[in-house]
């Protein structure tokens, strides 16, 4: 029996979300949300859910249902790592976006810290782990540097199977492997992608590559818990079956059609609240170095599904909040004094953990010196502690709106439970704010000026478009 199974191990288990210090009663009329005020949205609320449920019923948000429709796909993910752990070094993912942000932030908080590091036992014989997320060159050569292609697995993921920076990718590692294994290559590349659209799977087909599917109803941004993160993170040895439990639990938490009884649209409704009265910024502090990767994540999903344009009786309107990545207490040293005494314009969302995996005691010394022999004695997770709920304290007494998820640990129950908690707040965002949060159609411009400036076929009217742009003048370049 597996621990999720056990219901009282869940409750313990479960996620809370503390908003205490978003509404009026805490800090402010002036600058707090009331009940009332969430009352008084109980229409658009209502609205909302049904929306929701409406796409959920027409299988149009199926990375709703991930939890659960995957049977055997996580069969065959589980043999599929368990083959690559047994014949490969490195294990790569090629990819951007939905496609890297979800495994990297998985990783980070599941693993350890300093997991590739490690000698490989002490990984349970898993293999070091890479994401290449980006097509910076000296990146590229630093990866090559220090992996042997032979003896390692790449992960192609792009739910579209057509972005360029992911393509460029596969394409220099197909021609370094099949330099290096020759005809082999084929049993060093999976792909992960759409089961019918895009270039990739086609390719796939062809050259019979091991292949993932993401379902038609998940986008790359809600895509962490289909295979794109499943496989990597069952690779490095993660369990993904208490991952999707976890989001499953959730499920369950967020089904609840009162507000005040349900994390996802609460948190929701406030941010929504928030924005309407100004608050641009939507800044995500863990504290804890296992969640850093997790803000990075959220940035992703938060900006490019609330961030849209739309038209109001033939006037534009836009809407969005600016995510910003932070962490604690690192960032209490860079970022908090302008949250404490800037604009109002931020809602500050703090991740923490109750219990971390290690403990460290800080000793004692320098009795002589009350100020330093103070720590003496405490642990570094108590220190950790004292400093978010200061942190917490300076913001409530500088009336800025903040909340703060909260996690009992970091497992990878929690962590699914996270992921999906985040993925529901933000598409009832989506519905409260009136916009599809599941398109991104902002991003297509820049993506077709790179084809063109790259010579794809068919996008020659957009080169000389671009051509026909303003030449750059030198007196502004100084
Ligand atoms: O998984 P794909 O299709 O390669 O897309 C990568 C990323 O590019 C975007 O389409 C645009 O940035 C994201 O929505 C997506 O996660």
């Amino acid at each position: 029996m597996k621990r999720f199974e056990d219901a009282s191990w869940r409750e313990s288990m479960r996620i809370r979300f503390d908003y205490n210090n978003m509404m009026s009663d805490m800090i402010g009329e002036e600058y707090g949300i009331s009940k009332e005020q969430i009352l008084a949205l109980q229409p658009k609320i209502k609205a909302a859910i049904e929306a929701l449920k409406e796409k959920r019923k027409a299988g149009k948000t199926e990375w709703r249902d991930l939890p659960y429709t995957q049977a055997d796909v996580v069969k065959d993910i589980l043999a599929t790592a368990e083959a690559i752990k047994n014949r490969f070094e490195s294990f790569v993912v090629l990819g951007i976006g939905g496609s890297a942000l979800g495994p990297i932030a998985v990783h980070q908080a599941l693993n350890h810290l300093h997991y590739n590091e490690l000698p490989r036992e002490k990984r349970n014989g898993c293999p070091r782990f890479y994401v290449v997320d980006n097509i910076d060159p000296e990146r590229m050569r630093a990866l090559f540097d220090i992996i042997d292609v032979k003896s390692t697995a790449f992960n192609v993921i792009t739910k579209s199977g057509s972005t360029s920076e992911t393509m460029a990718q596969f394409l220099i590692v197909r021609d370094m492997l099949k330099e290096a294994v020759g005809d082999e290559y084929r049993e060093h590349i999976i792909a992960t992608t759409d089961a019918e659209k895009g270039n990739l799977i086609r390719i796939a087909r062809e050259e019979g590559f091991k292949t993932f599917y993401i379902p038609a109803g998940v986008g790359g941004r809600f895509s962490e818990l289909s295979p794109v993160g499943l496989l990597p993170a069952a690779v490095c040895g993660i369990d993904i079956e208490e991952l999707l439990a976890g989001a499953a639990y959730m499920d369950e938490l967020c089904s609840k059609d009162d507000v005040f009884e349900n994390p996802a649209y609460m948190a929701a409704v406030l941010q929504y609240i928030a924005m309407k009265q100004g608050k641009n910024i939507s800044v995500m502090m863990p504290y804890a170095d296992s969640l850093k990767y997790m803000a990075d994540w959220y940035a992703q999903l938060w900006a490019e599904s609330l961030g849209k344009k739309f038209d109001v009786e033939g006037r534009e309107v836009y809407v969005g909040q600016t995510p910003v990545k932070a962490l604690g207490v690192t960032d209490q040293h860079s970022q908090i004094q302008l949250y404490t005494e800037g604009p109002f314009d931020k809602v500050i969302t703090f991740i923490k953990v109750e219990n971390f995996r290690s403990q460290v005691d800080i000793p004692k010394g320098y009795e002589d010196m009350p100020a330093v022999s103070f720590l003496g004695g405490h642990t570094l997770g108590q220190l950790l502690h004292a400093e978010q709920m200061a942190t917490e304290y300076a913001l409530y007494k500088a009336k800025r709106m903040n909340r703060t998820i909260i996690l009992p640990e970091v497992n990878a129950f929690t962590v699914g439970q996270l992921l999906y908690l985040l993925e529901v707040e933000t598409a009832f965002a989506g519905e409260l704010l009136n916009i599809n949060a599941f398109d991104q159609p902002g991003v297509e411009e820049g993506k077709n000026a790179t084809y063109a400036l790259m010579g794809r076929p068919g996008y020659e009217e957009k080169k000389a478009e671009l051509e026909g742009r303003p030449k750059k003048r030198e007196e502004y370049i100084i």
